[in-house]
């Protein structure tokens, strides 16, 4: 079909600005591998305007400033590019500026902070028609799940707040065979219960996700499966209902084990905080490590206590960033 016939405005004006802050997330939780996520206070703020200069300039402030690329090839850059040649409209140049302030390679959801924040920007500038086919905050989400390949952290960037996602596939792998493409992300949203506190502890190195999926096998033994899956169960009742069973339901028999090699230090820290009763985990795909607390007393003395370096597993940059309930908020000026 050609443009003329879709009715679309495929030229985005010169001179539009969008300003789109988008959260940090802790994905998995300890079992909801791949589909649990806590949306934290720690935000990016990105800014988009459309210029008649052709090409995109990129000016990055905070995490990342010394490495990433200043033109089209950026992340943000490339996926607004993107959005906008699949709905059919273009501007004719670019220009971003985007304060970082969410570490990356760190399990804190940095790439999906920014895949997020590059289509809501992309999505806020479209034309009436363009912006009816892009879906609103759902056509969002299931965009930049597709684009991450798991909806674990783009759910709770989207949304705020505690998500449960979920995949369904045209086929199912109880059908025998792999799930085929293209599949459906979908969400739901659960209330955390208000006594628990995350705290986050972030080291100073950094591991790639993809570095951190790769050190995941191709199967699980059967019984670590079913473990897990009553730990998610009562992970969900635990963070909803009942944070005296955060220790037992933030048990995991998925992925951390198998990444621990890659992240000694996390390993050690996450160990001995668990030893102490208290629910530590790998945030996302690590190093990262999150420990949800039962009420602010407690995640104070735990923050405290891996300042002071009372473990031998430091130095760690510790945080309580309290919770993000809004997701990515979109100005348009
Ligand atoms: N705000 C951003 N702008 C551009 N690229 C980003 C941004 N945030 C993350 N990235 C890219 O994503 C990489 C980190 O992604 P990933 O390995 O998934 O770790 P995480 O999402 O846990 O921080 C960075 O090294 C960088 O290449
Ligand atoms: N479920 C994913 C989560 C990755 O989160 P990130 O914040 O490390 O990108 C995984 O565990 O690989």
């Amino acid at each position: 079909m050609d443009r003329q016939s879709t009715g679309l405005d495929h030229r985005i004006a010169a001179g539009q600005r969008v300003t789109v802050t988008v959260p940090a997330t802790s994905a998995n939780l300890g079992p909801g591998f791949d589909c649990m996520g806590l949306a934290l206070g720690l935000q990016d703020t990105l800014v988009v305007r459309t210029s008649d200069q052709p090409g995109a300039r990129v000016s990055v402030s905070g995490e990342g400033a010394a490495d990433l690329p200043t033109d089209e090839s950026h992340l943000v850059a490339r996926t607004i590019l993107d959005r906008w040649r699949e709905l059919g409209v273009e501007a004719a140049g670019l220009e971003l500026e985007a304060t970082n302030r969410i570490p990356h390679g760190r399990g804190l959801g940095s790439s999906a902070a920014a895949i997020v924040s590059a289509l809501a920007a992309a999505d806020a500038l479209l034309p009436a028609e363009a912006a009816a086919k892009a879906g609103g905050r759902d056509g969002l989400f299931e965009a930049a799940a597709l684009l991450e390949g798991h909806p674990d952290n783009v759910a709770p960037a989207v949304y705020g707040g505690l998500t449960l996602s979920y995949e369904t596939a045209q086929a199912t792998l109880i059908d025998g065979g792999e799930p085929h493409r293209p599949s459906t992300m979908h969400t739901v949203a659960l209330a955390l219960h208000q006594d628990i506190v995350p705290v986050v502890a972030i080291p100073d190195v950094e591991l790639s996700t993809k570095a951190a999926r790769g050190l995941l096998p191709q199967t699980v033994p059967h019984a670590h499966a079913s473990a897990n899956a009553a730990r998610a169960g009562l992970l969900v009742t635990a963070l909803t209902r009942e944070p005296s069973l955060l220790h037992i339901g933030t048990e995991d028999f998925l992925h951390q084990s198998y990444r621990f090699a890659a992240m000694e230090e996390s390993a050690g820290l996450i160990r001995s905080l668990r030893a102490q009763g208290y629910a530590a985990v790998v945030s996302g795909a690590g190093p990262t490590v999150l420990i949800l607390a039962h009420g602010s007393e407690q995640a104070g003395s735990i923050a405290e206590a891996i300042e002071r370096g009372v473990d031998e597993f430091g130095p760690w940059r510790v945080e309580i960033p309290g919770l993000d309930v809004s997701g990515a908020m979109v100005e348009l000026h």
